[in-house]
């Protein structure tokens, strides 16, 4: 079921593997420029995803160019609660997606490009490909006092971050994929990217804050219209292929068989989420019933996203036993998600829908 669009269009640069049984000739030499035509970084995401399981690329390799509408993308073994602002990004229509390359968070939106350079596994050599971004840039802007870093950031005067990157590596087949700040949303990227959450332990990635900049405003000739062009006649020019980008739908399921599938997989809830690294939290509220107010402490150990067990300390044993028992067993196997007090609302309403007085005589809860 191999796709002859994709083959007529993309071949002689990639060879396909052998997909339920249908094989595709040999790997043949020689690089392929691609840009995507969407914004949706889930699309895009896929792509990525579809290219390192579905290439060969033996002696080939494909620079893939994209950008997305507002997004948030973490790294695969990150903790979302952690590194973002949940609530101002749904407020704000930014999606969160987590990819799966390792790594720290980062701001998307249409003011920042991103290059995926794929290659073999033994070809793939991150600051080369960083080299190439810089003399691209410099071609634009000779001036431009851009350099690479030990952690393969891309810096302005020494200082200001540009460019963030992140790896994968495949059996045999690898990429790294970079962004470019050109003219992203200043004041969205920090607020999007700062948790109001503490009381969050774990193992999880933690990103490394950096101060950013944005290249237009160096130059305002920097647009990311005129870096990709750029980009795509250094990347044509090291690999002495033609120039041309070759304009990618995403959803064109007769070019990228079974995309559908990566698509539904990266927006859903169990990636997203539920790829959290395991992680303990503790807060600390009160509950006011009437006129008393009780200090209540919430332990929970967060599996998958989901609350694998809790623990509520209750000052004076305010609530019998047997109630904290029960309020306990409503919030293990819930969603975390990051209002507890919600949480703790809708497990005591579920706890107490029986003792109506209870209930109605109004239980609140106050975060302290
Ligand atoms: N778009 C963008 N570009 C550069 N730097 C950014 C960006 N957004 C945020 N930041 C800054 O980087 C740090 C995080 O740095 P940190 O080093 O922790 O993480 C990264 O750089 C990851 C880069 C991932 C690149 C992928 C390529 C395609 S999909 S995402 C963050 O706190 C901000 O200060």
């Amino acid at each position: 079921m191999l796709t002859r669009s994709f083959l007529k269009n993309y071949l002689p640069v990639l060879c396909l593997r052998k997909i339920s049984g249908a094989g595709f000739g040999s790997p043949v030499r020689g690089g392929v420029i691609l840009q995507s035509v969407s914004s949706d970084v889930y699309a895009n995401l896929a792509v990525e995803d579809w290219i390192h399981d579905n290439t060969d690329l033996k002696d080939g390799h494909v620079l893939f160019i994209w950008r997305n509408s507002h997004a948030v993308v973490i790294g695969r073994h990150q903790n979302p609660w952690v590194e973002c602002n949940l609530k101002l990004m749904r407020q704000r229509g930014i999606q969160l997606a987590r990819r799966r390359s390792g790594g720290g968070t980062v701001y998307h939106d249409l003011g920042n490009v991103n290059f995926t350079f794929f290659t073999s596994k033994k070809k793939y050599d991150r600051m080369e490909n960083l080299k190439l971004v810089i003399k691209a840039l410099k071609t634009v802007q000779p001036e431009l006092a851009v350099s690479a870093t030990k952690r393969y950031d891309l810096v302005l005067d020494g200082n200001f971050k540009i460019s963030g990157t992140a790896a994968k590596l495949g059996r045999t087949i690898a990429y790294h994929h970079c962004t470019l700040l050109c003219n992203a949303d200043g004041s969205l990227l920090p607020a999007a990217l700062k948790s109001p959450y503490h009381g969050i332990k774990s193992n999880a990635t933690t990103s490394v804050p950096a101060s950013v900049k944005n290249l237009l405003d160096v130059d305002p000739a920097l647009t990311c219209e005129v870096v990709v062009d750029a980009m795509a006649t250094e990347y044509a020019a090291q690999h002495q292929i033609d120039g041309k980008v070759k304009l990618v739908d995403p959803a064109d399921e007769t070019v990228f068989p079974g995309i559908g599938n990566k698509y539904t997989e990266l927006q859903s809830w169990q990636w997203i989420y539920g790829k959290t690294p395991r992680f303990d939290v503790s807060s600390c509220f009160q509950l006011v019933y009437r006129q008393s107010r009780l200090d209540v402490k919430l332990h929970m150990n967060v599996v998958g996203g989901v609350i694998e067990s809790c623990s509520l300390d209750l000052a004076n044993q305010y609530l019998p036993a047997e109630m904290c028992e029960k309020l306990r067993n409503n919030l293990t196997g819930r969603r975390f998600c990051p209002d507890e007090i919600l949480l703790l609302e809708s497990a005591l309403v579920k706890t107490y829908s029986g003792d109506l007085e209870l209930y109605n005589g109004g239980i609140c809860c106050v975060k302290r």
